[in-house]
């Protein structure tokens, strides 16, 4: 069947200065194959007959992020003065961007203030509800606007970057429209850039790569005026590679950078806690700001016409889902650099045999299984690598033998745990980990200690609290999602009892048998989801097996990235444990949890009806007493993020 091909020419921007992104009218290409369906050309996704305009939409939002509209709001609120966040400025909208103002035809998708609402109202309901497709038909506000302009590809535009977004690229607007902030707060129209490696006030030239709702995402071609804050990285790869963001940066902006990420997270995901003014603390460093990742995922794919002896072994390009070969990388460690080489020279030796691409795994062993791992020639640093999946990996985490009276001393001086001109660095034990290669363990040891040195003495300071009001001793530790035991083995010197719970079998064997192994005696660990905890500790149920009194206990989660589960949170609540810990490096996530939390404490509080929690439950209240982010993952854009509550009923 012959396509037809239909062209629909869109103007360029009306009345615009600009000659550079707008200067070529937009093409946007769809092919009608007959009269009942249309296809997107750029998708080739198939798309029954709507009107055009639609689909338009429909592409440009299908690849939209959420964490981006998020960010791209947060800038856009700023500009306009307006100090909220999306939930307590939510029932503002209507009043505030007046929608009958809105002249029909105008370009609703330039206007800034609108594409900052509109994203966020598509961005809550389309992600949150999955609902993506049947809420854009519905929606009645969608201005079907063929004549929106958005910028042509692989133009390339002049910018300047107003800020920095959470995931570590630059947000930026058109150059001569120097005075967007105040076209913006005019409400007059705006698109924007999305620039990675760029930092705040530079100017810049990046090629458009794609387009999306309000938004396109950019390659940065120069740096025509840099910011003073701008350094050269380290690492050759660094521009091209996805792996690394942030290396333009000095190490001490980059931990100011994570620290803006946590309080634009609780902006993003929670008003109550962003309207209380709790404090973020200063970013707690890693030991090691390169060579640090124990562990690396290159991987490769396998094209039909490129001649396999060429094959990319690596990360994928910044923006594109194509394989950058790296014959080193330097925020890894030695060990898993040497195992890097090793893995690619086995790989290019048997490159003829693989149909399809695949992803290598190395990750960094103590060298005591020496039937696994191999050897490395400087075999002073007793480590080395293994490659296959199920390897058994061997890894040591100190932790401070001893918690003083006054851990916060002890605190001030992990700022200076592992440099090596410090000498009043307190005993350290060593407990020795063993896991499964491809399960899940931290992959930065250098800031363990910090790490669980703070968590330690934040349960620490919760007990002084609560002994002084008259409150029981906290005696016991749930480690909820444990993996290998990371934090039950390394806090368990404090507790009488711990248990840990954790999904994966492999994960949790290994965490029984590290207790073991470190001849711990006062932990147990449990199979399954985190869910089922509470069956197994509180003593009202049936299967209770641990009977941990939920005034004497603290309760450590970290879960994955997408966060925990309201079933879960909501249980938790009901237990009422005296502490909980919210370990996350998934940050927007855990702070939304944390706003449900809060939230269902809000409805046991004020006894109203409709809550989720019985009346007759005497319910656990909690507040936050400390956010404090770590950086596990130095260069990159990650964020890892401690939250410490306190039960105050
Ligand atoms: C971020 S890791 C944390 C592991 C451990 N706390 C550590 O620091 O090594 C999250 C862990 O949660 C586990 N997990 C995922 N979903 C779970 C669930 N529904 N119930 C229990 N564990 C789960 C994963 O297998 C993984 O080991």
């Amino acid at each position: 069947m012959e396509l037809k091909r239909k062209i629909i020419e869109v103007s360029p921007e009306k009345n615009s200065s600009n000659t550079d992104a707008f200067e070529e009218s937009k093409q946007i290409q769809i092919s009608s194959i007959d009269e009942n369906t249309l296809i997107d050309a750029k998708s080739t996704k198939t798309i029954k007959k709507r009107k055009v305009k639609q689909i338009t939409i429909k592409s440009l939002l299908k690849n939209s992020d959420k964490a981006i509209l998020n960010d791209i709001n947060l800038f856009f609120f700023d500009c306009l003065e307006t100090n909220q966040n999306y939930n307590s400025s939510k029932n503002e909208k209507k009043n505030f961007f007046n929608t009958n103002e809105i002249n029909e035809k105008s370009s609703y998708f330039l206007n800034p203030p609108f594409i900052a609402v509109k994203n966020f109202l598509l961005s809550k309901k389309n992600f949150e509800d999955n609902s993506q497709e049947n809420s854009l038909e519905q929606d009645p506000v969608i201005p079907l606007d063929e004549s929106s302009p958005v910028p042509v590809e692989a133009k390339i535009a002049k910018l300047f970057v107003h800020c920095m977004l959470t995931n570590g690229t630059g947000l930026a607007t058109l150059l001569n429209h120097k005075d967007n902030i105040e076209n913006i707060k005019a409400g007059n129209q705006v698109w924007v850039f999305i620039v990675p490696f760029t930092l705040k006030g530079e100017v810049v030239e990046a090629k458009v790569i794609e387009n999306h709702l309000g938004y396109s995402i950019c390659d940065l071609v120069s740096v025509i005026e840099p910011s003073n804050d701008r350094i050269t990285p380290k690492c050759i790869y660094f521009g091209k590679c996805s792996g690394c963001h942030l290396q333009m940066l000095s190490y001490k902006d980059q931990l100011d950078f994570k620290k803006k990420c946590v309080q634009a997270a609780i902006r993003s995901e929670s008003s109550k806690i962003f309207n209380n003014n709790i404090p973020v603390n200063n970013t707690i460093s890693s030991p090691s700001e390169f060579a640090y990742r124990t562990k690396l995922t290159p991987h490769f794919d396998i094209f039909s016409w490129l001649p396999r002896d060429k094959t990319p072994i690596g990360f994928n390009y910044v923006n594109r889902r194509e394989v950058l070969d790296i014959e080193e990388c330097i925020i890894a460690t030695n060990p898993v650099n040497e195992g890097l080489k090793t893995s690619r020279k086995i790989t290019k030796l048997n490159i003829a045999n693989f149909k399809k691409g695949s992803t290598l795994l190395i990750r960094e062993t103590n060298l005591s299984k020496p039937s696994t791992v191999q050897l490395l020639d400087n075999s002073e640093t007793k480590k080395g690598f293994v490659l296959n999946h199920k390897d058994t990996v061997e890894e040591s985490v100190n932790v401070f033998k001893y918690l003083t009276d006054s851990p916060s001393d002890l605190l001030s001086l992990l700022e200076h745990f592992g440099d090596a001109t410090k000498t009043n660095i307190p005993e350290t034990i060593s407990y020795n980990f063993v896991y499964q290669a491809n399960s899940f363990f931290q992959n930065n040891n250098s800031i363990l200690a910090k790490l669980i040195h703070y968590v330690r003495c934040e349960l620490f300071m919760v007990n002084q609290k609560r002994v002084e009001l008259g409150y029981p001793k906290i005696q016991n530790l749930v480690d909820a999602y444990c993996g290998a035991g990371l934090f039950a083995i390394g806090c368990n010197i404090d507790f009488e009892k711990v248990v840990g719970i954790e999904i994966s079998k492999e994960s949790i064997n290994n965490a029984i048998s590290n207790a073991e192994r470190n001849l711990i005696k006062n932990c147990s660990f449990i199979q399954g989801d985190a869910l089922k905890i509470f069956d197994k500790i509180d003593a009202k149920s049936p299967s209770c097996e641990y009977n941990l009194i939920n005034d004497q206990t603290a309760v450590i989660i970290d879960p994955p990235r997408k966060g925990s589960n309201p079933d879960f949170l909501k249980q938790l609540v009901e237990y009422g444990p005296a502490a909980i810990i919210y370990v996350a490096c998934g940050v927007p996530a855990q702070f939304r949890d944390l706003d449900y939390l809060i939230q269902l404490e809000a409805i046991q509080t004020d006894g109203s009806t409709g809550s989720q929690i019985s009346k007759e439950k005497k319910s656990a209240v909690y507040k936050i007493m400390t956010i404090q982010p770590f950086d596990l993952f130095p260069q990159t854009y990650h964020v890892e993020n401690v939250v410490t509550l306190i039960r105050i009923n």
